[in-house]
């Protein structure tokens, strides 16, 4: 079964359908105690306690504890805590979702038939995923049917135990739909609250690497009325032939978090809607393996089965490397192919799970730069005696993203120890800048894939906005004071986000209105277009006048001519010269004037402004507004309007 589009759809930012109710939905285990297990609410300090699982209000509690007690979920709680049975992983939402489902299917008569490889209309999956013998799955499945069939006996205790085989191959179906169906609910910028599972008009939408649509979540409290009147209409379709007794949508437990699907692409009548299933920024071959463990399908879409690979692919592959011997391209392909990536990925994984482990984000962050610099050994490099990563390869990018929160956490962890009022404070500042400088390479490098793949648009979104938080956090902090100290620019600059001499369309839309109200009408191709150029523009300007004081005593960055416009990587040709370039020195900081360093730090929150305002332009166009991002985005822009607090200066 597929979706498919009902009408042509021009923008970009458009619905395409109303909130739709979950059929089965629970927390995952770290939320228990502190989220509403009926509305997914942050629970108030009195609530509902009842046992496992919690509820912020008794309203919250009569509609959902009759499912929790009459599926079987309290009782497989009891089973779990008994010790004498345990689970594969930490969470046991899925094997709790899929005894909801099952209730809910009970509820409605619908009969699950071995016979079919579908219940309600909803694809089990359940033969492709029991294919391999020795798979880590096939141990979930069989564990997880085992302890769900439990649940339902301990609940039923009248019931004799006996093994009944249909039974348990009845539970396994079950959770197999959980596993091919449910997604994770997204409702903040943190980990997954929960998971859910949607009717088919939701759970009939197939995967793409290049996919036309998203999909965000809305919570509402059970109390709220939340029944979808006046709400945009239904404009996709199910194709292919309706396989059996459908879960009736409207049947549903009427409350939990809805789903909207949203267009991210214009679409012809008729057109496929496909969503993500996994992560975009990954190359084939890692988005390949993954839905091939989780789903059992190996995806043909357009991005995948291009004859040569796309542009993005490309890049993201790791077949580039820079070649210093070679005269005529800075970056030379299939250099991995015979160089051992593999051992270069492996090597990525074990500095970040050592730094799991150890804690040790120094370590961390030396070993992450190194590889980065330097990443295979000696003997492997034959007649290359030095090469770098292709500043865009998907190593770079995970290790940017990991350096951005680890480098933050050092400076985080300096700050809170005394020491930084003395001897650390120059080191606090590097660590400061490096966070920002590895955020905003971070937010131009998927930017730049971006362009040539707009449904990388949801990656993009995150990441303009986490450079624009560390930035501007940047632009406050107290480096200016402890650093420079009494050049130390004053906190005027501030006073106007969108401030002077900045054409860019975006800003001014910005300064008109508070928020920008971009969520009643969706964004033509030519109005997004323009809106991004401008920033560009901003962004390419402002990003150059800060990139040497970002990265002032970082080697990797040497080799980074601009963060956001890599028009560099085809155009320039290696040089020798260019590596070698002298980075900005201490002794050009000292020299600044006082006028100088207010530029600079006046450059860091305009540019930080900036990438916080696109981030949330493009939050509205793939989640509309408001949002949990647009909030977000709003809270940071809004503390900047009133007075710049200095919030660490009173640290010192
Ligand atoms: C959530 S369901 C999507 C709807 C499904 N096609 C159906 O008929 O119910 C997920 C399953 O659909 C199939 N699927 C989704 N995207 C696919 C793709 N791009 N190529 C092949 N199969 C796909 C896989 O079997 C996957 O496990």
């Amino acid at each position: 079964m597929e979706m498919r589009s009902l009408e042509k759809i021009e923008g970009i930012g458009v619905d395409l359908t109303p909130k739709l109710q979950p059929i089965a939905f629970s927390l995952c285990d770290p939320f228990l105690h502190s989220h509403c297990y009926s509305c997914y609410r942050t629970l108030p300090s009195i609530h509902t306690d009842t046992g496992p699982i919690r509820y912020c209000s008794l309203f919250c509690s009569r509609i959902d504890y009759p499912i929790h007690f009459n599926s079987g979920e309290h009782h497989l709680f009891l089973i779990l805590q008994s010790h004498s049975t345990t689970w594969h992983t930490d969470d046991t939402s899925d094997l709790r979702t899929a005894l909801r489902l099952l209730h809910h299917f009970n509820q409605l008569g619908i009969v699950p038939s071995l016979q079919s490889d579908r219940i309600g209309g909803l694809l089990t999956n359940r033969e492709k995923l029991k294919q391999q013998e020795d798979d880590d799955i096939l141990a979930r499945i069989k564990e997880g049917g085992r302890l769900m069939s439990l649940a339902r006996i301990m609940r039923d205790d009248e019931r004799e135990v006996e093994e009944n085989n249909t039974e348990l191959e009845e539970m396994e179906m079950v959770l197999c739909i959980v596993l091919t169906n449910a997604v994770e609910v997204q409702v903040n910028e943190k980990q997954g609250l929960g998971v859910a599972v949607y009717g088919p008009s939701f759970s009939w939408i197939n995967h793409s690497c290049a996919p036309n649509a998203c999909y965000r979540f809305s919570i509402a409290g059970p109390e709220s009325d939340d029944s979808g009147r006046g709400e945009p209409k239904m404009r996709i379709t199910t194709f292919g032939d309706e396989p059996g007794e459908i879960a009736n949508e409207n049947a549903l437990c009427g409350y939990g978090p809805r789903i909207v699907v949203r267009s991210i692409k214009p679409m012809k009548k008729g057109e496929e809607v496909c969503v993500a299933y996994t992560d975009l920024l990954q190359p084939k071959a890692m988005r390949h393996t993954e839905l091939w463990l989780r789903y059992r399908f190996i995806c043909s879409c357009r991005r995948c089965s291009a004859l040569s690979p796309t542009h993005v692919d490309h890049i993201l592959h790791g077949n580039y490397a820079a070649n210093p011997e070679s005269t005529n391209s800075r970056w030379e392909p299939n250099f991995y192919k015979d160089n051992g990536y593999e051992e270069l990925s492996d090597c990525m994984d074990e500095i970040i799970s050592e730094y799991m482990s150890t804690g040790n984000p120094e370590c961390c962050c030396d070993k992450l730069e190194i590889m980065l610099r330097q990443s295979l050994r000696k003997e492997q490099l034959q007649s290359w005696p030095t090469f770098k990563l292709h500043p865009l390869h998907h190593l770079c990018l995970n290790a940017y993203i990991t350096l951005a929160s680890v480098y933050k956490i050092r400076a985080s962890e300096l700050l809170s120890s005394d020491s930084v009022k003395n001897k650390h404070r120059s080191k606090f500042s590097k660590l400061s800048r490096f966070s920002a400088a590895y955020s905003l390479l971070l937010a131009g490098a998927t930017h730049h894939l971006f362009l040539s793949e707009s449904s990388l648009i949801v990656s993009a979104v995150h990441f303009w906005i986490s450079a624009g938080e560390s930035l501007l956090s940047l632009s406050k902090s107290l480096i200016w004071t402890s650093v420079f100290g009494q050049k130390c620019p004053n906190s005027s600059i501030f006073s106007h986000p969108g401030h002077s001499h900045c054409e860019c369309l975006l800003m001014e839309r910005f300064e008109v209105s508070m928020p920008c109200d971009l969520s009643q009408s969706a964004s033509t191709k030519i109005e997004f277009e323009e809106i991004s150029k401008g920033f560009m523009n901003c962004a390419s300007r402002l990003s150059s006048e800060v990139w040497p004081f970002l990265t002032e005593g970082g080697p990797f960055f040497e080799d980074i001519q601009d963060p956001i416009n890599f028009s560099w990587l085809e155009t320039i040709k290696y040089s020798h010269a260019l590596l070698l370039r002298s980075p900005c020195t201490s002794s050009h900081r000292e020299n600044d004037s006082y006028c100088g360093l207010r530029c600079e730090r006046e450059h860091l929150f305009q540019l930080g402004v900036h990438c916080l305002v696109y981030g949330e332009y493009l939050a509205t166009i793939c989640y509309s507004s408001p949002c949990y991002l647009t909030n977000h985005v709003r809270s940071l822009l809004q503390v900047q309007n009133k007075e710049i607090p200095f919030e660490y200066t009173a640290a010192m």
